[in-house]
């Protein structure tokens, strides 16, 4: 390798140190979804990227989703999904799949995918040491063509009510990075289907941590033009909202992340999963890659 490269790889490894210093023992809560979940390479750089936040002394927690996964067994299973405002409307039959899904094959695959790249992972649910204590979600029909009001009944869909961090906690004092499913539990052992932005939201509050990232299949949050908008207050975030701006899908995401600086959490980012290795070069670079809300 010509020694200009390397003086090059060099300087990369010296940007970081300032962030791996000042991120040293802290918690970042990590959705992971999308694309960077079924593609093969972008499955093992977020996996290294994981490990290698864990190895400089990061507590990475992660919340994955696996819409696309359950859709899939559902359709096989004769069922056909039904979203309203991006909720899967969630019968009895439906949340028994959900469970399955999210807190089976998705979850192991997630964790089996962290150990064979040189972590540690354990997978949990909300059941898991009652973490994610749930009650039905009240969801109240928005957007331009509602015209008065409407509360939907979505079935098991839930809200998070607490998050118990026991353990959690126990995961942070070992080198053991959790993987969580975003399957609540109710007061009395009901399962609740909840989206896995929000609980990575309430996690992220509830553990007090540093950041909240979540990995998405667009760069950020865009402008009506469409260009990358790099950083914005959270302040701004319902501004963007009633002005059309964020639309769609994203209106949840920015209110989780506005939730979560609300309540104590530094900075939250919307990054690409689609880019190889996003999460560090996000996280350990000047410029970063997507949206931060500050
Ligand atoms: N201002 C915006 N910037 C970026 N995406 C936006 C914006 N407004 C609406 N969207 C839509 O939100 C989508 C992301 O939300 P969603 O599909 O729910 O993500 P995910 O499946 O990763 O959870 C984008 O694909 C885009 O279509
Ligand atoms: C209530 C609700 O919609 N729950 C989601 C949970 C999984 C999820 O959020 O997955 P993605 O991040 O891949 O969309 C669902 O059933 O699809």
């Amino acid at each position: 390798m010509p020694m200009a490269q390397m003086v090059e790889k060099v300087k990369v490894l010296i940007e970081a140190l300032p962030y791996m210093r000042r991120f040293e023992g802290k918690t970042f809560v990590i959705k992971y979804g999308g694309n960077a979940m079924v593609d093969d390479q972008l499955k093992n750089a977020f996996a290294m990227d994981v490990i290698l936040m864990r190895q400089v002394g990061i507590n990475p927690v992660i919340v994955h989703g696996g819409g696309p996964q359950i859709g899939q067994i559902m359709t096989r299973m004769g069922l056909k999904p039904h979203f309203i405002d991006g909720l899967r409307v969630t019968d009895e039959e439906t949340v028994n799949v959900v469970e399955m899904v999210l807190a089976g094959k998705v979850n192991k695959d997630i964790v089996n995918l962290i150990n064979l790249n040189g972590g540690r992972a354990a997978g949990l649910s909300g059941k898991d040491g009652h973490t994610i204590q749930a009650r039905k979600l009240t969801h109240v029909r928005r957007g331009p063509e509602v015209k008065v009001p409407e509360i939907i009944d979505l079935g098991w869909v839930g809200d998070v009510e607490r998050i118990d961090t026991t353990l959690l906690d126990r995961f942070r004092a070992s080198d053991i990075i959790p993987v969580v499913a975003p399957v609540g539990v109710g007061a009395k052992g009901e399962t609740y289907n909840i989206n896995a932005d929000s609980v990575a939201g309430h996690l992220a509050v509830a553990m007090g941590a540093e950041k909240l990232i979540l990995l998405t299949d667009v760069p950020g949050v865009l402008d009506t033009e469409g260009n990358l908008i790099s950083q914005t207050p959270v302040d701004d975030i319902n501004h963007l909202i009633k002005t059309g701006v964020i639309r769609g899908g994203m209106i949840p995401k920015t209110e989780t992340c506005r939730h979560a600086r609300n309540n104590g959490v530094s900075a939250a980012h919307i990054i690409d999963g689609r880019i190889e290795h996003a999460l560090l070069l996000e996280v350990f670079t000047d410029r970063g890659i997507g949206t931060v809300i500050i």
